[in-house]
């Protein structure tokens, strides 16, 4: 039997993966939402888990002196409130050093260098700043001879806020370090289903003949939120949904779902293979942009028995920026002309959930006719990213009995809960052991950025141009009733988030 048949009649023995090598982090805004919220509590978690070489450091940089003595505090606070035990939340302090520079101010990167000192470890520079900060931090990291022949940038999204942006920063840090050592982070390739959708796809016969335009009749991208502006009213009235979600969270779900098989599971072989959905994604351009997609913004309503506030009332003035995005697109290629991909994503909606729903062409001729049943309903796929992560595949089956014959759809239902006793990562425990172990397939390449861009880009300049403002819906609903529209018009409708 040879090696690789071998390997997957025992999957337990299947190489270990790389173990993490010691390393420095130095995370630029260290006090921010996403640091404090996701970052630390992330390598606390794989502190506690032992997967963190003893010698490895973290190292928070704060803009303002007073920080230096707070972050620590706040940091424990957070990770006391993620429920880690005392010693865990003493032990991952111990790793960490808190370090005064002003992105800005290169003057102020002395600190930092010090600290740093002269090791042979990896050292990945965290961004977890405004996308303005990008090419400054990484020009003052040169400037002051911080970066060595290993050094990491990793970039949060959005990466700028359009296609010139983007590149700009692409091109200014392509100066600084290579593309090789720059992981642009995307949480959603971070969680578990999302990795599963691969494994879904192609270590199984079943699914993979059937996906496409021959069985396929409309696939839907959902992600729905509960909550609403949060703390980050700046950032996220500038940015509006498309740049916070559609064009990366939603993007990736998308070329992940329609990619052809790579070769195998390397970077730049699944990488390769994205980009040339992204190329093929039609475009949606001038009148096309009204026609295609709807945005909304929500106003006030109630959620959970509470009245909940608008989003002009929680920002405190008026404003045009969309916080709910549906899109009805295609991808122009051999394996999926003709089947529509509807996605829908908004805040402050009636239910948390993110999915894609696959719904298959119904039979061709149903035998049962004569009364027999309603209806057959088409089988659907559901993949379903959060809550209940898992997948569940909508059947027709005969209900018991020995009467008039009846059939009606049930589900098969596998949630990782059940099907696994290991618990299921946070996407950024994952991702930030992968920049250190130097994994980068579940990182975007600058191309699938800038592509995913020039996509969206011509969106949001129709809705200047046509003047499209935001279709205002209810907090606590499923989102203006044009998106509803959007999908009922092509005699289909949104699948019930209740069937998983
Ligand atoms: N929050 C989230 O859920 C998510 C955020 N992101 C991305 O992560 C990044 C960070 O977001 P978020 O944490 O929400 O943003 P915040 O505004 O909460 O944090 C930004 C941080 O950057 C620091 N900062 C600003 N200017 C400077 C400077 N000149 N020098 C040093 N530090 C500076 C701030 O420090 P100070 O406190 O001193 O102002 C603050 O700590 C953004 O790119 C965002 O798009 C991506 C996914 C989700
Ligand atoms: O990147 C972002 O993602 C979150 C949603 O992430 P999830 O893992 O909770 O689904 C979103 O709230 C935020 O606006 C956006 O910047």
């Amino acid at each position: 039997m040879d090696a690789i048949a071998d390997r997957a009649l025992r999957p337990e023995a299947a190489p270990e993966r790389t173990p993490v090598p010691p390393f420095d982090l130095v995370i630029f805004g260290a006090g921010g939402d996403l640091a404090l919220r996701k970052l630390f509590p992330a390598l606390a978690q794989r502190n506690r888990e032992g997967v963190l070489p003893e010698e490895s450091r973290i190292l928070a940089i704060v803009r303002k002196p007073e920080d230096l003595e707070g972050l620590p505090k706040q940091v424990a606070n957070r990770l006391n409130e993620e429920g880690l035990a005392a010693e865990q939340v003493a032990a991952f302090l111990r790793r960490l050093t808190v370090v005064q520079a002003d992105a800005l101010k290169p003057e102020t990167f002395g600190a930092l260098k010090t600290a740093l000192g002269d090791t042979d470890r990896v050292r990945s520079f965290y961004l977890s700043t405004p996308p303005e900060l990008f090419i400054p931090i990484c020009q003052n990291l040169a400037k002051a001879d911080i970066l060595t022949p290993t050094s990491r940038v990793i970039l949060e999204k959005p990466l700028g806020h359009n296609l010139a942006s983007a590149r700009e920063i692409n091109d200014a840090v392509a100066a600084i370090l290579p593309e090789s050592r720059t992981y642009r982070i995307d949480h959603y390739l971070g969680k578990e289903t999302v990795q599963n959708l691969l494994v879904l796809r192609f270590a199984n016969t079943l699914f993979e003949r059937s996906w496409s335009s021959r069985d396929i009749d409309n696939v839907q991208i959902t992600v729905a939120e509960t909550v609403g502006l949060e703390s980050r009213a700046g950032y996220y009235d500038k940015a509006g949904h498309m740049r916070d979600m559609v064009q990366n969270h939603l993007m990736q779900l998308l070329t992940l779902f329609a990619i052809e098989p790579p070769n195998m599971l390397e970077a730049g072989a699944v990488r390769d293979e994205k980009i040339k959905v992204l190329k093929a994604l039609r475009p949606i351009v001038g009148p096309d942009v009204q026609r295609y997609t709807v945005r909304g913004q929500y106003g006030p309503g109630q959620m959970d028995g509470q009245r909940v506030r608008g989003y002009t009332d929680e920002l405190g003035y008026a404003s045009n920026t969309e916080t709910f995005v549906a899109i009805r697109c295609e991808i122009d290629n051999w394996r999926w002309a003709g089947v529509p991909i509807y996605l829908r994503t908004g805040k402050r909606m009636a239910q948390r959930y993110s999915e894609i729903a696959v719904t298959f062409k119904p039979v061709p001729h149903s035998i049962f006719g004569g009364g027999s049943c309603d209806r057959l309903d088409a089988n659907r796929l559901v993949i379903r990213l959060q809550p209940n992560d898992g997948v569940q595949l909508q059947l027709m089956m005969k209900v018991p009995g020995s009467g008039r014959l009846k059939v009606v759809p049930r589900q098969l239902d596998l949630r990782y809960s059940t099907a696994f006793d290991e618990r299921t990562p946070d996407a950024y425990e994952r991702l930030l052991t992968d920049v250190i172990r130097g994994d980068q397939t579940l990182f975007m390449h600058r191309d699938e950025v800038e592509q995913a861009w020039a996509w969206v880009d011509p969106i949001i300049a129709g809705w200047q141009e046509y003047s499209l403002h935001p279709h205002r819906y209810t907090a606590g609903s499923w989102g203006p009733s044009q998106a509803i529209g959007l999908i009922e018009r092509e005699g289909r409708s949104w699948a019930d988030p209740d069937l998983i």
